[in-house]
């Protein structure tokens, strides 16, 4: 409230321009000052990390300009560039320590760390906490999977994995699949051939509504209140990746004092309560469904009823979170997926032609099919052709999550000092057994991570390092994947990590990977579509995104 008043007073012209400008360079100078004091609590360990490159920035704010210039993104490639073959380097912001480590050994022992050891938020006791997933649970309300940490996230777990990467759950949604994946591909030519879609648009409307029929009944998810869902869930993504929300919550809740650690801003509650009414009209949309005739148990409830709720009324704990993260997460990924697919086809016609090709293969036109009771003419897709037959595909997808991660970085905060064990060995090649990976490390002594560092790793560079990819690091080859004519897998094939990795990887991913394929598969076979233009930029925000939108010119084949 004060902010507001503040905000409010000298932008309406009544306090001269000077006067305004030399209150909030006071307001900027103390909050520094604080924030000083506050970080060097949390991270007081001295001479830093010995032996490492240190990313130098300006006086007293060390990398903080940079971070809010350009972002954190540049900021992890900067340190990725001067950590070099050591896979490791920092950069102080204030006297907060950020850690780029980026090689696969190294990256792969900070995520196998235990919660205990290092976690996705830390401590956040003092108000203050660059982690963008502290931010994130301010505006989606609360924990999700993304923040727990202790022993019920193992059941957490287990309960997403059944639900979403089991070959049997998966195999009960196809239909859902590639129902919506029709219906939407079918509603982007409504009158003539020829038309240009924004193809990015349309593969997130298909993962919403798909995402609204699978959880509530609600296929028109991507419709209600003019694509709220969409807007809402753009706007979490890019506050969760932007440093400013985190500053000026520490500003109001540290420095002035206006609200308790945790308490949401005013600004996030109103998104809190946007997304309240969301979830509020899509639960009455369960209710309407479960109070119908139709037997089969929607995925909320049944993630409701296998965490302790009843089969009807209010969801379970778990099941209300889920409800929640789900508003920020899934669609994008999905969506994103699709669009990368089809710029990279745009530009590889031969690649283009494979991929028809194996399509068309497994699905045959004009065969005799029942719809509805009757004897129609069409093509269909089937579970196992997809998920057996289709190579090309498959090898496509990995590509494109190779070069385009739609997660391109993660973090973790450190709870506790640990020894980085990869650091204690010699150059060399695969040092004893604990890695396959080739590495260069070459260190006398080891690293020591200290409470409260934020160790960022980007799976992006190590899915595009040449180091680890060869000469073609940079350049989409499918193929790359598949075995050659003589059967054998020739290709030098790096790390990869679009998943995560260790005891916090991702547990929806095979659900995501098949509802692209489906899309993908649904989008090429009705279509011949082509990208226009061949300048769609790349964007490293909260997620790796295309910088410009991705139309389409759609022909029916
Ligand atoms: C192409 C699609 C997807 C991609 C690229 C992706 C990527 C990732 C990555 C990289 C992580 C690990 C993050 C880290 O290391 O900090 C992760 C974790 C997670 N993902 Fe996914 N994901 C996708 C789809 C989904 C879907 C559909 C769901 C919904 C069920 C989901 C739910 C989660 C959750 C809950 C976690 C946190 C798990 C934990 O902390 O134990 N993801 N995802």
């Amino acid at each position: 409230m004060i902010i507001t008043s503040i905000y409010e007073l000298l932008t309406s012209g009544t306090v001269p321009v000077v006067t305004a400008k030399l209150f909030l360079g006071l307001i900027v100078l103390l909050f520094l000052i604080t924030l000083v004091r506050v970080s060097s609590r949390s991270t007081r360990h001295g001479g830093v990390l010995p032996g490492v490159p240190e990313l130098r920035g300006v006086p007293i704010l060390g990398a903080l300009p940079m971070y809010l210039r350009k972002g954190i993104p540049h900021v992890i490639g900067r340190m990725i560039e001067i950590g070099g073959d050591g896979g490791i380097a920092y950069a102080n912001v204030v006297s907060s320590v950020l850690v780029s480590v980026h090689e696969p050994a190294l990256v792969k022992e900070v995520l196998g760390f235990p919660d205990e050891i290092a976690s996705r938020e830390g401590d956040t006791s003092t108000g203050m906490s660059w982690s963008p997933f502290w931010t994130l649970r301010r505006m989606i309300g609360n924990l999700s999977l993304f923040n727990y940490v202790g022993p019920e996230t193992r059941h957490q777990r287990s309960v997403f994995i059944r639900e979403f990467n089991s070959t049997k759950s998966n195999r009960e949604k196809f239909p859902t699949i590639a129902r919506l994946a029709k219906q939407h591909c079918a509603g982007l030519l409504p009158q003539k051939s020829g038309m240009v879609a924004d193809i990015r648009l349309a593969a997130d409307n298909f993962a919403i509504s798909l995402w609204g029929d699978v959880l509530y009944a609600n296929p028109s998810n991507h419709l209600d209140d003019n694509g709220k869902v969409r807007t809402l869930s753009n706007t979490i993504m890019h506050l969760a990746g932007d440093p400013w929300p985190a500053i000026w919550y520490y500003l109001q809740q540290a420095i002035l004092g206006l609200l308790s650690p945790g308490e949401p801003t005013k600004s996030e509650s109103l998104l809190r309560k946007d997304i309240e009414s969301v979830i509020g009209r899509n639960m009455s949309r369960l209710m309407q469904w479960e109070s119908g005739p139709n037997r089969e148990m929607k995925t909320l409830r049944s993630l409701s009823v296998q965490t302790g709720g009843s089969p009807t009324g209010p969801l379970s704990k778990f099941a209300t979170e889920f409800a929640n993260l789900n508003l920020f997460g899934g669609h994008h990924s999905i969506g994103l997926n699709v669009v990368w697919a089809i710029i990279e086809l745009g530009r590889h016609p031969d690649k283009m032609r494979r991929l028809l090709d194996e399509i068309d293969a497994v699905t045959p036109q004009d065969l005799d099919k029942e719809e509805d009771g009757e004897q129609v003419k069409g093509w269909t897709l089937d579970w196992t052709r997809v998920t057996n037959d289709m190579p090309y595909l498959d090898a496509v997808l990995t590509e494109v999550n190779r070069l385009y991660p739609t997660v391109h970085a993660t973090l973790r905060v450190m709870n506790k000092d640990a020894i980085l064990k990869g650091t204690s060995h010699h150059t060399g090649k695969n040092p004893g057994k604990r890695e396959e990976l080739p590495t260069t490390i070459s260190r006398t002594e080891p690293v020591i991570l200290r409470k409260g560092m934020i160790v960022y790793m980007s799976y992006w560079h190590l899915h595009t390092a040449k180091k680890y990819w060869g000469e073609d690091n940079k350049e989409f080859i499918p193929e790359r994947f598949l075995p050659d004519e003589q059967g054998d897998k020739k290709r030098p094939v790096g790390p990869l990590m679009s998943f995560g990795y260790g005891p916090r990887s991702c547990v929806g991913y095979k659900f995501a990977s098949i509802a692209a394929k489906v899309y993908l598969v649904t989008l090429l076979k009705m279509y011949k579509v082509e990208v226009q233009g061949t300048e769609h930029g790349m964007k490293l925000g909260t997620l790796l995104e295309p910088g410009n939108p991705v139309a389409v010119a759609l022909t029916t084949r």
